[in-house]
């Protein structure tokens, strides 16, 4: 039977899935990821002869891990805040996926995020899972040495659900290099042993692999780039909008205006930079360097972010935060073609309106699967104790990519599909063969 043919499971599942105003035929401004991810996944399935049993499988996560995380103030005081890591999938591996200290993380946020990780890693067919966590605490409110007590409380509380063969987290929102260092000590220091492997993104010197930092970004440039081409498009000729300038916006940026493009705006968390005539995005200081220093960049002008979705550019990357193009600003979207930087920057109505009016709209799972492809880099270079060179994990994330993005094209152009429907086919191909493979039930 077709995936989504209407059945008794059919409609049980949309029961279940009924939790919204979206569900009961209302529109509200945005949905969760989860119900986002929920949608992709049975819009992708009805292309596929796939068993409904694996769909059913996997509109579920395998586990979610909820917990409290004390954290001393530096004042003494003590502040309780709610973890989350949600692993989705593992049939094709140890679960993988980055950790997000973000003020609106929730249980459903990660798993909608922890499905996206598993059709991110399928895609470039890389041998883990999908999994993805984080705590609701906005880190710009803590110190440094708050930072840590977190981190480090936060590890002991997952410490039995992850490890280099179960579960690797990363870096995403709010954390970087060095939370991912304090994550692999605490762990190190409970198994009695270093285990570089536990994490990735963590610095060079204790394990990371070189180019781990700007490669979620170094792919959205590559996978741009391609498209551009794929279009018959001159990048010389093309203007570029990037919403966010942080570890994933900031990169593909900078490598899009060394390629040629022209980026005439840029943004952070409180409003974008513009010039018509092409900003100098390598000399603004990044989320990293200098947190919320967009604005203070002397530019032509200001817009607000909602504005800069607006732009009349030819690509539009939104690189901040999930949620952004909705059914509410689709139709004033004024580019020409979308690379989605951030993870689910897409509602499932605002695709559905991208797709009426014709603008392609690369997804997420293909885009920004730098990040995780060098992730696999680091955790073979770990296991290995052999670091390469930066070099080396260029040209090899570059071929990675052009590997997938081939594949992805291969189903787009056969099956004359969506290029989010496309990468959805190639992953859930490989997923459900691997289900097959396994057995899925006892
Ligand atoms: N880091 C990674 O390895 C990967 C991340 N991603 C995804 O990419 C997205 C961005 O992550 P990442 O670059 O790591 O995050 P960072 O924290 O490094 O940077 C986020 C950037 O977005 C800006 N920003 C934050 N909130 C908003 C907002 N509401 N509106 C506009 N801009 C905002 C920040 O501004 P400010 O500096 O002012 O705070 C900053 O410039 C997320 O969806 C993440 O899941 C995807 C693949 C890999
Ligand atoms: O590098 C990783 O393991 C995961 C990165 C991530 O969280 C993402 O791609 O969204």
């Amino acid at each position: 039977m077709h995936a989504s043919e209407p059945d008794d499971s059919e409609s049980s599942r949309d029961a279940a899935d009924a939790t919204t105003a979206t569900d009961a035929g209302l529109e509200p401004p945005t949905e969760s990821a989860l119900e986002t991810a929920r949608r992709q996944l049975y819009r992708a399935a009805d292309h596929l002869d796939l068993d409904p049993n694996v769909v059913e499988r996997l509109r579920h996560p395998e586990s979610v891990h909820e917990v409290t995380v004390p954290v001393e103030r530096d004042d003494g005081s003590v502040v309780v805040y709610t973890g989350y890591r949600a692993q989705h999938d593992s049939v094709r591996g140890p679960y993988k996926g980055g950790l997000r200290y973000h003020p609106d993380v929730t249980r459903d946020e990660c798993v909608g995020l922890s499905m996206w990780m598993t059709w991110k890693c399928a895609v470039m067919d890389l041998p883990f899972g999908g999994a993805k966590g984080g705590v609701a605490v906005n880190p710009k409110d803590l110190s440094r040495d708050e930072k840590e007590r977190l981190t480090r409380r936060f590890t002991q509380e997952i410490r039995t659900s992850v490890g280099p063969t179960k579960d690797i987290p990363a870096p995403d929102m709010g954390t970087d290099p060095q939370t991912m260092a304090w994550f692999m000590d605490a762990y190190s220091m409970q198994e009695g042993e270093t285990i570089p492997g536990v994490v990735t993104g963590k610095p060079p010197i204790v394990g990371g692999s070189k180019g781990r930092d700007t490669a979620p970004g170094r792919s959205v440039a590559i996978i741009a780039r391609e498209t551009i081409d794929y279009l018959g498009w001159d990048i010389e000729d093309t203007t570029v909008a990037v919403q966010g300038f942080g570890s994933v916006g900031a990169p593909a940026a900078r490598l899009l205006e060394s390629a040629g493009a022209n980026v005439v705006a840029v943004s952070d968390v409180n409003g974008a930079i513009y010039d018509p005539d092409g900003l100098d995005t390598h000399a603004i200081p990044t989320h990293e360097s200098e947190p919320e220093a967009v604005m203070k960049y002397d530019a032509p002008e200001t817009l607000s972010n909602e504005e800069l979705l607006e732009l009349d550019v030819d690509v539009l990357i939104p690189a901040a935060v999930g949620n952004v193009l909705t059914a509410e600003n689709a139709n004033d979207v004024r580019a020409n073609l979308i690379v989605e930087g951030a993870n689910g920057p897409t509602t499932s109505a605002a695709d559905a309106v991208f797709e009426r009016r014709g603008i392609p709209v690369v997804p997420d799972i293909l885009a920004n699967a730098g990040g995780v492809t060098v992730s696999y880099f680091e955790w073979l270079q770990d296991i290995n104790r052999r670091a390469w060179s930066l070099e080396r994990v260029h040209d090899e994330l570059e071929s990675e990519m052009l590997r997938a993005w081939n594949v992805v094209r291969d189903e787009y152009e056969s099956r004359d599909v969506l290029w989010r429907d496309a990468a959805y086919i190639v992953a859930l191909k490989r997923i459900a063969a691997a289900h097959d493979a396994r057995g899925l039930w006892p």
